[in-house]
């Protein structure tokens, strides 16, 4: 197993240790104690799925609390950029972003706390997204940030992303009111 911590005090990129063989691979995909030692100590309760092509833009999204969400997030097919923002009140890294390529060759995963939005580009077609959640889906509770807000400053390297009606209306960072 091997593990990575970033700036962004609290995410963690993970790669779970596969044992290979003349039949492929195996690998155990999540450990609840594994995580322990890093200091993840959070009771998944839901595990969401979504399928895209090519150059799909999903976010920047969060639940507020008091359904906030910790998620641990992995491509099991295909490529996508995963950038999370800090959105955590008097975080010293409040408005910064990380990004980071989950690659299901590589089998790496991120970590991400209650207190980010999170969003992806599908870097690659039939690219399936898999991720584990601390709470329940929640409608009313649902927040977001626009992925090419100018104060988020986030290089996705795409021109014409394919973005859902509901995502192409979130607010950007300035004058937001963080619930976290
Ligand atoms: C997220 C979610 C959506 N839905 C429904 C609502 C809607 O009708 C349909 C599609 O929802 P969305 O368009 O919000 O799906 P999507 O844009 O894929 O939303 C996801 O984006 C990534 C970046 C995240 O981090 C996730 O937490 C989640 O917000 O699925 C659920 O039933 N349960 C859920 O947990």
């Amino acid at each position: 197993m091997e593990y990575k911590e970033h700036h962004l005090k609290g995410v963690i990129e993970y790669t779970p240790k596969k044992f290979g063989d003349e039949r492929g691979w195996f690998m155990e995909s999540y450990n609840r104690q594994a995580l322990e030692k890093l200091g993840v100590n959070v009771a998944f309760v839901q595990d969401n799925q979504s399928f895209s092509v090519k150059n799909v833009l999903r976010g920047l999204h969060f639940q507020k609390p008091p359904f906030a969400q910790a998620k641990l997030v992995r491509v099991l097919s295909g490529k996508a950029l995963d950038v999370v923002v800090d959105i955590r009140k008097g975080s010293p890294t409040y408005g910064q972003h990380l990004k980071v390529v989950l690659d299901a060759e590589q089998s790496n995963q991120l970590f991400i706390p209650a207190g980010f939005a999170h969003g992806f580009l599908t870097l690659e077609d039939n690219t399936t997204f898999f991720y584990k959640c601390s709470d329940y889906y929640n409608k009313e509770s649902e927040g977001g940030l626009l992925w090419n807000d100018p104060a988020l400053n986030i290089d996705w390297n795409v021109t014409d992303p394919i973005v859902s009606e509901k995502d192409q209306v979130l607010p950007g960072l300035e004058g937001f009111i963080s619930a976290f």
